[in-house]
């Protein structure tokens, strides 16, 4: 399969290597060598690691032997499935599905990674919404198992099976669900990030101690101001903004706080500062 990737941030990287160690031919592209390079960096990292425990079929080198980067859109055209993971944000994302429609061959399956945005608004700027559909890997992707596997409103059955069947290839568990503003996931994940954060502007708790409560209380692997810094919490602004706009409800409301820390360029572990320091 020629595997495409849009975007090699810490999604589309993560997209990237987990579609290599599967045997498929991936293709990454980014706007600057320098993302790039980077999204690079962090494939050979992780590759490492789970070399060094035993966890990968094939030697490194011949997993990252699979990847090509390229910056050009035109090197999609032979792609059988192209998966999108660039910034969250729906103007930036129908854009480039504007292009990348008039780019894949007719038979090449269209996937957004989008943590919320709707699947049905993206596939008709694509100009191919039956083989167009959510595709959604959870962070860090090498470690994680669920893919949510999201159907727009004109989503084919064969393109739901195509990229269900790929997903369980990837090693992964594909689940279903309808379009909706954030789907499953982060319809129930980010009201609660959201209110952790709430916590903090209310001065209920330090970070630390809210983190601990739930760590300790709920057995959550990580606080939920440790996932919103991880997530990055840019993200975590446009999937609230999203689920208010869209349920039309003020419980969705991001909490002030988020929005500042945003503002202040404050984005998590991406920019070295969040909820804490990095
Ligand atoms: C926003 C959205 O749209 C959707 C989303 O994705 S929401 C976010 C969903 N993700 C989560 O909720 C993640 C919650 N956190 C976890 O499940 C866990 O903390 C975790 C799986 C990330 C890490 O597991 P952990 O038990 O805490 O152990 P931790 O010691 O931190 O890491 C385990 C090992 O994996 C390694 N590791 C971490 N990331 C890695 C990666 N990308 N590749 C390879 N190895 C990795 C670590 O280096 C560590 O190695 P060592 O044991 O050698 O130190
Ligand atoms: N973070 C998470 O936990 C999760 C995120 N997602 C979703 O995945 C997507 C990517 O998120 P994430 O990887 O965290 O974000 P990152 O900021 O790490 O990566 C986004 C990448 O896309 C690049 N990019 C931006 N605009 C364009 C464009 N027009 N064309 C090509 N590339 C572009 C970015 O470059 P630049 O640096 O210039 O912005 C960057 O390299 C989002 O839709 C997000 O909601 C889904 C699941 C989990």
């Amino acid at each position: 399969m020629n595997f495409g990737v849009i975007g090699a941030g810490q999604m589309g990287g993560g997209i990237a290597q987990v579609a290599a160690q599967s045997g498929f031919d991936v293709l990454v592209q980014d706007v600057q060598q320098a993302f790039l390079d980077r999204g690079r960096a962090t494939i050979e990292k992780s590759l490492a690691k789970l070399h060094e425990k035993g966890r990968l079929a094939d030697a490194p080198d011949v997993v990252l032997g699979r990847i090509r980067f390229t910056m050009e859109l035109q090197d999609f055209a032979d792609s059988d499935l192209v998966v999108e993971a660039i910034v969250e944000n729906e103007a930036v994302k129908a854009e480039l599905f504007r292009t990348l429609g008039g780019i894949v061959k007719p038979s090449g399956i269209l996937a957004s990674n989008t943590s919320s945005i709707p699947i049905t608004a993206l596939a008709s700027a694509s100009g191919r919404p039956e083989r167009f559909i959510g595709m959604h890997f959870m962070n860090p992707v090498p470690l994680m198992q669920l893919v949510e596997v999201i159907r727009g409103y004109q989503t084919s059955d064969e393109t739901a099976r195509i990229v269900t069947e790929t997903a369980e290839q990837m090693g992964k568990t594909p689940l279903p669900c309808n379009d909706f503003p954030g789907f499953v996931s982060n319809r129930i994940l980010m009201p609660m990030l959201n209110e952790a954060i709430q916590c903090v502007m209310e001065g209920v708790a330090e970070p630390e101690a809210i983190d601990g409560i739930m760590k300790l209380g709920m057995n959550h692997p990580m606080g939920p101001l440790t996932l919103a810094d991880f997530i990055g919490l840019d993200t975590c602004l446009s999937i609230m903004e999203v689920l208010h706009r869209g349920l039309g409800d003020d419980k969705y409301r991001p909490s002030p706080l988020l929005r500042k820390m945003v503002q202040a360029g404050l984005l998590g572990r991406k920019s070295g500062q969040g909820f804490y320091t990095y």
